[in-house]
């Protein structure tokens, strides 16, 4: 018998409101449910084998108790030649990553997963130069509180926009999901999407 594609559910494995609004403007349908897995990285780990890893594991974790479902997932790292930055835990250790950003070209990289009936997942690189930014700009910027939360410190998307000078790549792989790269995984996996209803 013939099943309609789109009554598969997709369940979004995240608690970013960034990844939920991207899929939101794509006219997809589905539900949250965030995993809340170990993101400590492997000693010598690659920032592209790390956001891989990472978004296989979110994206199983939710898959084990949303059965039937399609479920995504995503990680966002920033690298710094082999060092990856995560999530900033204070101030200084923010104000820290943008110095150490400033001036300079790094690494952003984005794994997305998709785990159901069979799994798929990818990486994505943008590179993003950042302005070379005076100690006055860090210390504003730091106090906003924006770079609590994000990856190397910053929201290219918010006030943070002022930070950067550039990016090759795709812009909306910086903020937590490649939305071309996803679609293509999607599509690829038969997730049913929006305009092929
Ligand atoms: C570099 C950069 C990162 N970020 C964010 C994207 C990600 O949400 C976050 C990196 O953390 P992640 O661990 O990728 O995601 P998360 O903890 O926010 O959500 P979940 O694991 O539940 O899916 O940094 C921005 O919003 N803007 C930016 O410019």
């Amino acid at each position: 018998m013939h099943t309609h594609a789109d009554q598969t559910l997709l369940v979004l494995a995240s608690g970013s409101p960034r990844r939920r609004d991207f899929l939101s403007q794509l006219g997809l349908t589905f539900t949250v449910s965030a995993a809340d897995i170990d993101e400590t990285p492997h000693p010598g780990e690659e920032a592209r084998a790390y956001v891989l890893r990472l978004a296989r594991e979110k994206a199983r974790v939710v898959a084990a108790r949303s059965p039937g479902a399609w479920v995504l997932a995503a990680d966002t790292t920033v690298a710094v030649g082999t060092e990856l930055l995560g999530k900033p835990q204070s101030p200084d250790e923010a104000r820290e990553m943008l110095g150490r950003l400033s001036g300079k070209t790094h690494d952003v990289f984005t794994g997305v997963a998709l785990a159901g009936r069979h799994e798929e997942a990818l990486a994505v690189h943008t590179r993003v130069t950042f302005r070379a930014l005076s100690a006055a700009e860090i210390d504003w910027y730091v106090s906003t509180g924006e770079p609590v939360d994000r990856a190397g410190a910053y929201a290219i998307q918010g006030k943070g926009g002022f930070l950067v000078a550039s990016v090759d790549g795709s812009p909306t792989n910086v903020v937590g999901l490649p939305l071309g790269e996803t679609l293509a995984l999607m599509e690829r996996a038969g997730v049913p999407l929006a305009w092929k209803r």
